[in-house]
């Protein structure tokens, strides 16, 4: 039997050792915190947990324009929020989420160690366990150790008011005035969860507008959902440090402003666990990152050590890992595999609205030779939209213009996750627009806008339509 050894029970590392148990391999798995890793118990599943509740409150405040009245001005002076309920709810449901993977993978016949694993030599895996020191021999290696999120030198998170993502869920009461450093995707999913919690927002971003690395129609549409439900926005701003002081934080941006506010959410990006991992004695090429490199299918620069999800910096997405955990398996046991595509990826912003991406990104069309048509639809016109209160989103979709082949989309609405999923799957099956429009949709849905996207790129005029 192949010896199969894992470092690390993400999903880079959890979905690799099902594909390796399912063929035929020999699978020990070396996690020193829980199954499920990072994205199960701190990052993607708690956040997601603690929005869906915050999705609820921002649903009842939004009920006045429907002609629900709560009898109040404000929906917290009807809705109290026990931040300590919530947070146990979101932990509970990670554990379990854990437990579960944990057990499906003993199940599967995973021998799973419970420890800190290191490499030893390329065939030869070390975990420092509460029992000492065992030593795994290993035909292939998978390495997927995550990230750990990065401080700032002179704002070290303290797990009481000076925050990482990680450490929100110890709070049992509300943030009176809650600072969220970075705009990125993690800064704006808590700004916009803890301001429909009703905490008063500051948001530091960096640049002139939120999500920088997203389609930028989609980040103004955000933008200004942010602003007009009350959150301050500082464009441009960086922070430098934070400290506590009283009962309060103060934070100081880099052109010597100082915002204070009763806590501090740091989120300003993430670095990769390859240090001490033996890598460099062992040879294993690292980016100027810190990163692991790796090819499409997950290998490394030694032969028989392949390496999946954040800690390769490819793509920092759940489904992004899995799918190159699957991948480095596949290719090592000798299966059938097709390399990584990372032009099929679909991705969400969890936050109100969501902001849902598949494939080519209008950064990619405005920076490339290749000539794309494309359509920006608005949702407001959309007579589902309207009849549930929201007109600020919108459709985009792009295709080749000589074939019609859909090769990208974007959502911004209630719910885009759901709605990509069409485009997807027109996107990985090079499906065209007229045979995505001449598929029936529900009268009335949001989905409506997108046949009626691909309706109108029926002769691709490579313009850009809006509305
Ligand atoms: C706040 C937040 C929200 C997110 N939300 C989403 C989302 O909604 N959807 C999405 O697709 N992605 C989301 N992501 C990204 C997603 O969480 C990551 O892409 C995913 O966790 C990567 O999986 P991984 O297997 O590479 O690493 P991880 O999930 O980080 O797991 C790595 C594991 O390796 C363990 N480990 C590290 N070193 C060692 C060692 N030496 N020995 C043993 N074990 C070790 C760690 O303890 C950890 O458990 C989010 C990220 C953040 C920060
Ligand atoms: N819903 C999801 O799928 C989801 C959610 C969260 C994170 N993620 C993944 O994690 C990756 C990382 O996202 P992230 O937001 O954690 O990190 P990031 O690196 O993408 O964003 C960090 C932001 O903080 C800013 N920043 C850095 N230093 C700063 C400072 N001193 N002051 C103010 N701003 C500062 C940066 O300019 C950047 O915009 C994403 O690319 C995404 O793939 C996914």
């Amino acid at each position: 039997m192949t010896k199969v050894v894992i470092i690390g029970g993400g999903p880079g590392g959890y979905e690799a050792a099902l594909v390796a148990a399912q063929l035929g391999g020999d699978v020990t798995l070396i996690e020193r915190d829980g199954l499920g890793g990072a994205a199960v118990l701190s990052d993607c599943v708690p956040s997601k947990t603690l929005i869906a509740t915050a999705e609820v409150m921002v649903r009842i405040e939004a009920a006045r324009q429907l002609g629900l009245h709560i009898g109040a001005r404000e929906v917290t002076d009807v809705v109290r929020v026990d931040l300590a309920e919530v947070n146990d709810r979101v932990l509970a449901l990670a554990k379990a989420q854990s437990d579960d993977i944990a057990q499906r993978l003993r199940l599967e016949g995973v021998r799973l160690v419970n420890g800190s694993g290191r490499l030893e030599s390329a065939h030869r895996v070390i975990a420092a366990t509460e029992e000492g020191e065992v030593a795994f021999d290993a035909d292939i290696i998978l390495l997927a150790t995550g990230t750990t999120p990065r401080e700032l030198p002179d704002a070290p998170c303290d797990g009481e008011r000076i925050l990482n993502w990680k450490q929100v869920y110890n709070l049992t009461e509300l943030p009176e005035r809650l600072i969220v450093v970075g705009s990125g995707v993690t800064g704006a999913e808590f700004a916009s969860a803890y301001d429909g919690l009703g905490c008063d927002v500051v948001l530091v971003s960096s640049r002139r507008q939120v999500l920088p690395g997203e389609d930028q129609d989609a980040a103004a549409v955000l933008q200004r959902a942010f602003s007009e439900r009350g959150m301050h926005i500082m464009s441009e701003c960086r922070a430098v440090a934070a400290r506590r002081e009283g009962d309060g934080v103060v934070v100081t941006l880099e052109d010597g402003q100082e915002v204070t506010g009763s806590h501090v959410l740091m989120a300003v990006g993430a670095i990769p666990n390859s240090a001490g991992l033996g890598l460099e004695e062992v040879g294993v090429g690292l980016t100027p990152s810190g990163h692991i490199s790796v090819d499409k299918v997950s290998r490394t620069s030694i032969r028989n050590i392949y390496a999946a999800g954040d800690v390769t910096g490819v793509f920092a997405l759940a489904s992004v890992a899995a799918m190159q955990g699957r991948v480095a398996m596949w290719h090592s046991l000798g299966d059938a595999v097709t390399p990584l595509d990372l032009r099929k990826v679909s991705s969400n912003v969890f936050t109100t609205p969501e902001v849902a991406t598949v494939g080519i990104t209008q950064q990619d069309v405005d920076t490339s030779d290749v000539r794309v048509a494309s359509v920006l639809l608005s949702l407001a016109p959309n007579a589902r939209s309207k009849m549930q209160g929201f007109t600020d989103g919108f459709v985009k979709l792009f295709c080749l213009p000589t074939t019609g082949i859909i090769i990208g989309g974007v959502v911004v609405a209630p719910r885009a996750s759901e709605l990509i999923h069409a485009v997807s799957v027109a996107v990985s099956q090079r499906v065209t627009v007229d045979d995505f429009s001449h598929a029936f949709t529900v009268y009335p849905s949001m989905s409506g806008s997108l046949a009626e996207a691909a309706r109108r790129l029926h002769n691709r005029h490579g313009s850009l339509l809006t509305n």
